[in-house]
């Protein structure tokens, strides 16, 4: 059975989106439809980084140098002065069973400590440690160590419009919560070949573009010539995923129906966030300005990204795909289709660059850590996660984590020969 979200394919390659089979392949053309990357092992199982990078096996083995607390809060790093440097000694460390609260525990760093809290976290803790822009840690009462004003600016995302529909439930991934004998039957299948719908993530295939060939109007990607969409042309470079999901994606609960979603996404948004303490206490959840909107040039894209998805809802319907409509725009007018955004625009879990990387500590390009992702002015403390992503990236930033941290590991390495 093929779920809507593959049915939808020809109705977006009918506004000249190519099929290709690799979307990784450097010579596929500037706006593709194609198959996205999941991991998965032998047996097909997910994969996370857990079991890919840390199986129980690995850390039995070297259990006698590495200590792994679970159920830890971190609460601040130690940062001493010492010889007109600040130093990153170690990490203090909390207990969040309630029956252990009264218990706190201190790391000592032997040679350097990595912060991996992501790009929430680690800004976070670096503010309550006393590393941040000064005005505002002296405003939460934080004894001041190193006033350093990029900590927690700069937050970026992706984000994105659902357009929602409703298509018969056994086009779409609701019915494994409405159908009891799709979920059984969805179950036997993984437990015993490894394959169906409990094998595959929400999101199967994504469509890349770059929205400057976009006609707004028509919704449909213009080619006068096929040059046109050579995406080695760095203008080419795409800024827009488009995604057909076969469950809903809002927050609106539609019990009972099956849903469907179109979701274009600003994968290269302007929008700038910061994340800033709520409190002096990690255990207070940081306040998170997402920055929808602090740059009104996002419009554009997202306006013809909406156009793009009406456009495949109407091809849709030419097929005789029997789609309703249940929470889109009430006409393709500009007005309409901005108060649209503003009302449904969301976040896509993809946050970054809130400890950028860069060469300066301060200026117009102000950054956290530096290229070998040390904190700028801190000795033996580095940064490893999104966070340290100058801007976000035009893609799901998973993969990329991973990259980062595979770097981290190969400087901690060449440092420690010298
Ligand atoms: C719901 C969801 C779905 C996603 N789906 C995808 C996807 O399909 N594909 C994709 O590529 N990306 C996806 N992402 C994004 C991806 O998960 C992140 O980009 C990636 O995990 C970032 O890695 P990281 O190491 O920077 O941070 P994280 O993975 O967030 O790791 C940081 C860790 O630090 C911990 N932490 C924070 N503060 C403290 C503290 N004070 N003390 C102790 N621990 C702390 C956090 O609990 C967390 O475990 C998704 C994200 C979410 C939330």
């Amino acid at each position: 059975m093929e779920d809507i979200s593959v049915q939808v394919i020809p109705a977006i390659e009918s506004v000249n989106i190519s099929w290709v089979g690799d979307l990784n392949n450097p010579s596929i053309p500037a706006a593709v439809i194609g198959n996205l990357d999941v991991i998965e092992d032998k047996c097909f199982h997910r994969a996370s980084t857990y079991r890919a990078f840390l199986p129980g096996n690995l850390a039995q083995d070297r259990k006698a140098r590495l200590k792994i607390c679970t159920n830890t809060i971190v609460m601040r790093l130690n940062l001493v002065n010492e010889d007109g440097a600040v130093w990153a000694r170690g990490v203090h460390i909390e207990s969040l069973n309630p029956r252990m609260a009264e218990f706190t525990y201190y790391a000592k760093a032997r040679r350097e400590i990595v912060l991996s809290a992501g790009a929430l976290g680690s800004p976070q803790i670096l503010m309550l440690s006393g590393i941040g822009p000064r005005a505002h840690l002296e405003e939460k009462n934080v004894p001041v160590v190193l006033d350093l004003s990029a900590v927690g600016n700069h937050l970026q995302d992706h984000i994105g419009v659902p357009l929602t529909y409703q298509v018969p439930m056994s086009d779409s991934l609701h019915q494994l919560k409405n159908n009891i004998f799709s979920a059984i039957t969805a179950a036997l299948t993984y437990i015993f070949t490894g394959r169906g719908l409990f094998s595959s993530p929400f999101q199967s295939i994504t469509s890349l573009l770059p929205t400057r060939l976009l006609d707004e109007r028509s919704g449909r990607i213009v080619v006068p010539d096929p040059s046109v969409l050579d995406a080695s042309i760095p203008a080419n470079r795409p800024d827009l995923e488009f995604m057909p999901l076969a469950n809903n994606s809002t927050d609106a609960d539609i019990p009972g129906k099956g849903i469907f979603t179109l979701l274009p996404t600003l994968i290269l948004p302007k929008l700038q966030g910061r994340v800033r303490l709520a409190a002096n206490n990690p255990r207070v959840r940081a306040d998170i300005e997402l920055g929808f909107f602090t740059n009104p040039a996002d419009y554009v894209p997202l306006r013809k990204g909406v156009h793009l998805a009406l456009r495949v809802a109407t091809e849709l319907h030419n097929s005789r795909y029997p789609l309703q409509e249940l929470i889109i725009p009430g006409d393709d007018s500009d007005s309409e289709v901005d108060v649209f955004i503003r009302k449904n625009l969301r976040d896509c879990y993809h946050y970054t660059s809130t400890c950028r990387m860069g060469v300066e500590a301060r200026g117009p390009r102000q950054s956290v850590v530096d290229t070998a992702m040390c904190v700028h002015g801190v000795r033996g403390l580095r940064v490893c996660d999104t966070s340290v992503f100058p801007e976000v990236v035009a893609m799901h930033t998973m993969a990329l984590a991973v990259v980062v941290a595979e770097k981290c590991t190969e400087l901690i390495r060449l440092d420690a020969k010298m």
